[in-house]
């Protein structure tokens, strides 16, 4: 067979030239087309990836005549549902970028409209590739800490403008132009820190928890004034095995790729035998055991090939015939979208909610 031949379709979001970049570095796999109306925000993808102008279109139409296996989607999130409905008429795999879904509501109309197509989904959350939280969840597998009772989150960054794809950095005073005009910062288009980056902690820690959903859900968010979403926000949920919490954060001191910021951004895991500390990009994960209840440094697991990014990853899955799993899937990632709409709900309705179902 050919290479994987990989559309990348809107650049609302940064990671679309990270994973554009993970194409490119793969020997089975090509980018065929990117899309996006506004052709300046294509440039410099057009330029790390010598992409020919046949190749790069500000016609969604056109940009899917050139029938690629797999489409990458990095709108707004609030697009997430209505491009997907699109994409699905063409006969692609879908790879869309975190976050799943603006709600519940549109993950279901995802699922729905790739159901049928004989093609996959699959929601990226690049954490899952971060081989702190990798390691940590080999440790909750394998039994180290016991009965996995408690999920604690802390994740987030200075705030979305402050960085480009590569973790290029963007200085204050564009990160003041851009603001007022910036999806991120614009309810009707799916911004805020809540729909950012909620969905990695409950999708991630649903992962943890092999797959169990939560009884119920109370979450705040801030309410600065001039700025129409959250930049944090504060979930707590009630599982039967008792209550987890996960925080998100635009505003951290530091990012936490750079300098981790305190609060540090980490799952800590409580089990009954013992707890995991699994700083975001660390190079090793902290245990305690019953045994050895002193903080252990655990050095990271260096990640096989095929697992060390989403588009390895999904590629492999592909290749073999078998169902993306873990976070990537619809089914575990649309647990993590009904945490995400029961905070937002309970944020709004300033009470505790049962879980969406
Ligand atoms: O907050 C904006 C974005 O920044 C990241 O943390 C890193 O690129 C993403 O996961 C998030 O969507």
């Amino acid at each position: 067979m050919g290479k994987w031949r990989i559309a990348g379709i809107s650049f609302d979001h940064m990671h679309m030239g990270d994973l554009l970049r993970q194409v490119d570095a793969h020997p089975e796999a090509e980018i065929c087309a990117i899309y996006d109306p506004d052709p300046a925000r294509m440039q410099a993808a057009i330029a790390a990836f010598g992409l020919p102008s046949e190749a790069v279109f500000t016609d969604f139409d056109a940009c899917m005549a050139t029938a690629p296996d797999i489409a990458l989607l990095c709108a707004a999130t609030a697009d997430h549902a209505a491009f997907a409905e699109r994409l699905a008429t063409h006969g692609c795999h879908l790879f869309v970028e975190k976050p799943f879904a603006a709600s519940v509501e549109d993950a279901r109309r995802m699922i729905a409209a790739m159901a049928g197509t004989g093609r996959q989904m699959a929601i990226n959350w690049p954490l899952t590739w971060v081989p702190s939280h990798a390691t940590a969840k080999r440790l909750v597998d394998e039994g180290t800490i016991g009965d996995l009772l408690e999920v604690h989150y802390y994740g987030g960054n200075r705030g979305p403008l402050f960085h480009l794809a590569d973790k290029v950095e963007v200085t204050p005073e564009e990160v003041a132009r851009r603001k007022p005009d910036s999806w991120w910062y614009k309810r009707a288009s799916g911004g805020g820190s809540l729909l950012d980056y909620l969905g990695y902690d409950a999708t991630l820690g649903t992962w943890f928890l092999d797959g169990e959903a939560p009884l119920e859900v109370a979450c705040m968010v801030d309410e600065a004034p001039g700025i129409e979403v959250d930049q944090h926000s504060i979930t707590l949920c009630r599982y039967a095995r008792g209550l987890s919490k996960m925080e998100t954060r635009w505003g951290t001191f530091t990012d936490p790729w750079t300098t981790q910021p305190q609060p540090t951004c980490v799952f800590v895991l409580v089990g009954s035998n013992g707890t995991i500390g699994s700083p975001d990009y660390a190079p090793h994960v902290t245990l305690q055991t019953r045994a050895r209840p002193e903080a252990t440094p655990v050095p990271v697991d260096t990640l096989p090939e095929g697992r060390r990014n989403g588009i390895e990853y999904v590629l492999s899955c592909l290749a073999r015939g078998t169902p993306v799993g873990g976070p990537l899937s619809p089914e575990l990632s649309l647990v993590g979208q009904r945490i995400v709409d029961t905070a937002a709900a309970s944020a709004r309705e300033k009470r505790t909610l049962p879980l969406v179902p």
